[in-house]
Order: structure tokens, then sequence, then C-alpha cells
């Protein structure tokens, strides 16, 4: 069964030798598909998520997932939720197959029960090959699939996962999302990660988080109808050496993406074709989202034309 609902009403987090690291969060989304938390470093997603899946107090704030208070009743949504923290680790000297039947002991599943769980989930995973082996003589990407594994063989509904991508190679990582996505069809999956990339591939709804303050929740298309301009212009190369163009009083520089409406597109890429220049013309990415609803020109290859 799926959760209905994720709520947080005025959530805030001051550590007690720290930051406010959560500055009054309030959303009301739909527990479903997977939600991912973007933001840069300190932004506050790892904070959230320890509130949220019940890990930490926040300072002020209520918040519940599909009715279940999670600030007053933790042990109710406990029952619900399973987590892999942005530190998770197989522990060295167990194999794939104790280290989920250990979780699941944890959880309360009996022995047997637990042990054919994690048998069957390493065979759906195809990592039955790895399943004896020591998890200290397997490769990061294994790891964290072990990790992924013990939660695809829980009860738990609702999974919360900090970065669970972080230093996987591009084919790991693949994999790993094409894990996700068959998971979410049955669970709730609450994410943070670094990957705008992935973020705009696997998510229901995205979260921008910025110096604790919630920018932005929504779908892609609810964030991209927030911003005035649907399209990015990309000037790759330029006849002259300066690496710009001007038109219609706009500089235009290679490397550089400008935000334009619809409108503007025609005219714009006539000029450039007239011009001899090659560029490309996209609709506008989470990448571009997150720059301008951040209000923060971080990788200094985006800008807005107001
Ligand atoms: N236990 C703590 N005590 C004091 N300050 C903390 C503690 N944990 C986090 N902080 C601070 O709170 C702010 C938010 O940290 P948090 O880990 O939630 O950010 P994040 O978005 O997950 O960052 P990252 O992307 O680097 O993982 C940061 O300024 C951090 O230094």
């Amino acid at each position: 069964m799926c959760a209905y609902y994720i709520e947080c009403r005025d959530i805030s987090k001051k550590y007690v030798k720290g930051p406010e690291a959560l500055k009054s969060i309030s959303f009301k989304v739909p527990a479903s598909g997977i939600l991912s938390l973007i933001g840069r470093n300190g932004a506050g997603k790892t904070t959230l998520i320890r509130i949220l899946s019940t890990e930490l107090l926040p300072s002020s704030g209520y918040a519940e997932i599909d009715g279940i208070d999670i600030i007053g009743e933790p042990d109710e949504i406990r029952k619900r939720i399973a987590i892999i923290p942005q530190e998770a680790r197989a522990i060295s000297w167990l194999t794939p197959i104790q280290t989920i039947t250990t979780f699941l002991l944890y959880r309360g599943i009996n022995y047997s029960e637990a042990k054919r769980r994690s048998m069957e989930v390493l065979k759906k995973l195809e990592l039955e090959q790895i399943a004896g082996k020591l998890n200290r003589t397997l490769s990061g990407g294994q790891k964290r699939k072990v990790l992924v594994a013990a939660l695809i063989a829980s009860d738990a509904d609702i999974l919360f996962m900090d970065e669970p991508t972080t230093g996987l190679d591009p084919i790991s990582r693949a994999e790993l999302w094409d894990l996700l996505a068959e998971l979410k069809r049955e669970k709730f999956i609450f994410l943070t990660t670094h990957y705008l990339e992935e973020a705009e591939r696997l998510s229901d709804r995205i979260a921008i988080l910025d110096s604790g303050e919630l920018k932005g929740i929504g779908t892609i298309s609810e964030l991209r109808s927030r911003l005035p301009k649907k399209y990015s212009i990309n000037l790759i190369q330029t006849s002259n050496l300066d690496g710009e163009i001007e038109i219609n009083g706009t500089v235009l520089k290679t490397g550089r993406r400008l935000f334009i409406d619809e409108e503007e597109a025609y005219s714009i890429v006539r000029d450039l074709i007239n011009k001899n220049a090659k560029f490309s013309i996209n609709p506008i990415s989470l990448e571009d989202i997150y720059y301008s609803i951040a209000k923060r020109d971080i990788g200094g290859d985006a800008y807005v034309q107001e």
C-alpha cells in the first residue's frame, strides 16, 4: 500500500551548536512515486530527510505521512519506513545475504522468512553470484545495490535514500536508476541527489532547497511553468574570436545558456543562422529551473534574460 500525502507545516531546525538548517518548510504533495530533494551542499537536505524519517526532532513544526504524525507518533511511522542514510555502508565482514537477512530480522521478520526474502531479492536483482561473497570484496556499486536490495526486501512502503547514487560509475548509476524506477511503482521513495539529470529522469516531483528554504516543489512541468521563458539557447560556436554575438541588443556568449520564449526563438534562430553560429535550443531543463528558482548563477553557465 502506498502512502497518500506527505505534509510539512513550518518545519524549522536550528542545531544547538550550528546554523538554522531549515527555515519554516511547508508543503503537501502526494506520497507516491519518487520525490527528489535537490540543493547545494549545506542546503538542509539531510536534515529534512532525518526529521521525516524520525531520526531527528525539528525545533518546531509538524509533519505527517499518510495521516501519521511523524513527530508525535514516531513508532507508528517507523513500521512503514526504511532508510539508507548518506553514510550507510554494508558491514564489511558480512555477505550480501547476511546483510539483507540481518536487516529484515531487525525489522521483526522471522529468520526463515528473512532468509527466503533475501534470496528472492538477490535473484531478482541478478546479484546471486555475489550473495555469498564478503561485502568488503564487492565494488562500490555492488555494495550500494545490496543496501537498496535490503529496502526492496523489507515490508516498508516509504523509503528514504540520502544520495543513493553518489560515487557510482555511470553504468552502476543507470542500473540503480532502473531499480528505483521499478521500485517506485509499489513504494514511495524520498531521495536526495546532487545529480540533476537523475532527479529529472526519475522523479515524479522535485523539491528545491536553498539555504534552508524551500524554493519550489512540484512536477517538472509545474516548476517549469513558474518560469517566464520556456526554452534555453546554447551558443556552441561563433565565427568570431570573441565567442559572443549580439542579437537584438542581447549578447550571447559561447558555453552560456540564455532563456528565451517561443516568440523570441524564431528571430534569434534566424539571426544566428545568418551569422553562421552553431547553437542548440531546448526546452528548459531542471538545471535551468534550479538556477532560476534558486536565483543563483552557481555554475556560471546559465543566465536569465529578465
Ligand atoms: N549535527 C549537526 N550539528 C550542527 N550543524 C549541523 C549538523 N548537521 C548539519 N549541520 C549544518 O546544517 C546545515 C545543513 O546541513 P545538511 O547536512 O542538512 O545539508 P545537505 O543539504 O544535506 O548538505 P550535503 O549536500 O553536503 O549533504 C549545514 O550548514 C550543516 O553544517
